[in-house]
């Protein structure tokens, strides 16, 4: 069989981590299948280059595995160019770079590892929230810079007490984000597809609201939803006006759910207080882009289910779901994403 992975390139210098654990969602690490893969006598092709990987290894790949932090967009045509392929993998939560109703209809299974950075993305969540409410980035800038003006930096900072957070999508990263909020003392509400139980919204400590209300009265957003039909452009220029004028918004799942251009708008004429995670823009962001020039109180930029220990879970299940995939078992069954 040939595997290909295509994963971001390892780092530029080494870093003494005194955990012991490996990059594995590098090509370095190569998501440690190498070993498998090759004494089993299969061929495993690690690249960074996405061109290349589509262009000279997808058409006779059987297994192509891709991660959310380095996407490689598979559209339908490419799809198409892969008679053998079976099954594609995403390392990490997340496979919206692929499209799976032509995977379906080619009979190719789409799976992800679940869960397996739940935690790193909520914690970064919380770490964005609070960046944000207290200024962090400017108060960091300042002493990098050698200046001590405190008023300028209390002037934008803020106690996130008492505040209202609006958490869109409670899945397996929304409802850790608010557990880990609840021992700030907010407000919390929520929207999600399904409502949850009574007794769920008591352990999350969180109210459902219709989308709208939720928006109207949050002073900071958190987007934890899957990039969808639905919700690709649900944060367009209207809807980043009807927040609160200050608020905040932390966008932990896709850049697309945020319509870039307005939200650059919104955020030079002072409408909303700052924003933190993922945005769409073409990669590297050109030097004339707004981002470039964004300061840091409206702006803190988005790595968030990459922690070590992260890696070593999307690994693990990666590896088992090659593993089953070989065995010609049924992959675990929530892994299955179309
Ligand atoms: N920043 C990062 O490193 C990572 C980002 N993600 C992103 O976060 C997303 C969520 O991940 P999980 O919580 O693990 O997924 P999940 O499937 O457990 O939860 C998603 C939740 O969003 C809700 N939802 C779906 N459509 C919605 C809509 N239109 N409006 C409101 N809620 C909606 C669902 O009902 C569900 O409760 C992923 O799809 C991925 O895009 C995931 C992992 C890492």
């Amino acid at each position: 069989m040939k595997i290909v992975a295509v994963l971001y390139p390892g780092p530029a210098e080494q870093h003494v981590d005194h955990s012991g654990l490996d990059v594995l969602g590098s090509t370095e690490g190569a998501l440690g299948l190498r070993e498998q893969l090759e004494s089993e006598g299969h061929e495993y092709v690690v690249l960074s280059d996405r061109d290349e990987a589509l262009r000279e290894h997808l058409p006779d790949a059987d297994v192509f595995i891709t991660t959310p932090f380095w996407p490689t967009y598979l559209s339908g045509d490419d799809l198409r160019r892969a008679p053998r392929l079976k099954l594609v993998l995403t390392a990490g939560v997340g496979s919206d770079h692929v499209d799976s109703d032509t995977a379906a209809e080619l009979g190719i299974t789409v799976a992800e590892v679940t869960g397996s950075n739940v935690v790193s993305v909520a914690e970064h969540a919380v770490m964005q929230l609070l960046t944000l409410v207290r200024n962090y980035i400017p108060a960091y800038q300042q002493v990098v810079d050698g200046r001590w003006d405190i008023a300028d930096i209390a002037a934008r900072s803020h106690d996130i007490e008492d505040k209202t957070v609006g958490i869109i999508g409670m899945g397996q990263i929304g409802q850790r984000i608010a557990l880990r909020l609840k021992g700030f003392d907010v407000r919390m509400l929520y929207n999600t597809r399904h409502r949850r139980s009574s007794t769920e919204e008591a352990v999350f400590g969180a109210r459902f609201k219709h989308l709208d209300d939720l928006v109207a009265q949050s002073d900071a957003i958190v987007l934890s939803c899957p990039l969808t039909s639905e919700t690709k452009g649900m944060f367009g220029e209207e809807r980043l006006r009807s927040m609160r004028p200050g608020a905040w918004l932390v966008n932990i799942a896709r850049g697309q759910i945020v319509d870039t251009d307005a939200l650059v708008r919104v955020l030079e004429d002072g409408h909303l207080g700052g924003y933190a995670g993922d945005v769409w823009y073409p990669q590297p962001a050109p030097a004339d882009h707004p981002w470039r020039s964004m300061p840091g109180h409206a702006l803190t930029p988005h790595v968030s289910g990459t922690s070590l220990e992260a890696q070593q879970r999307y690994a693990a299940g990666v590896q088992d779901s090659v593993r089953r995939f070989l065995a010609g078992e049924p992959l675990q069954d929530d892994y299955v994403v179309a």
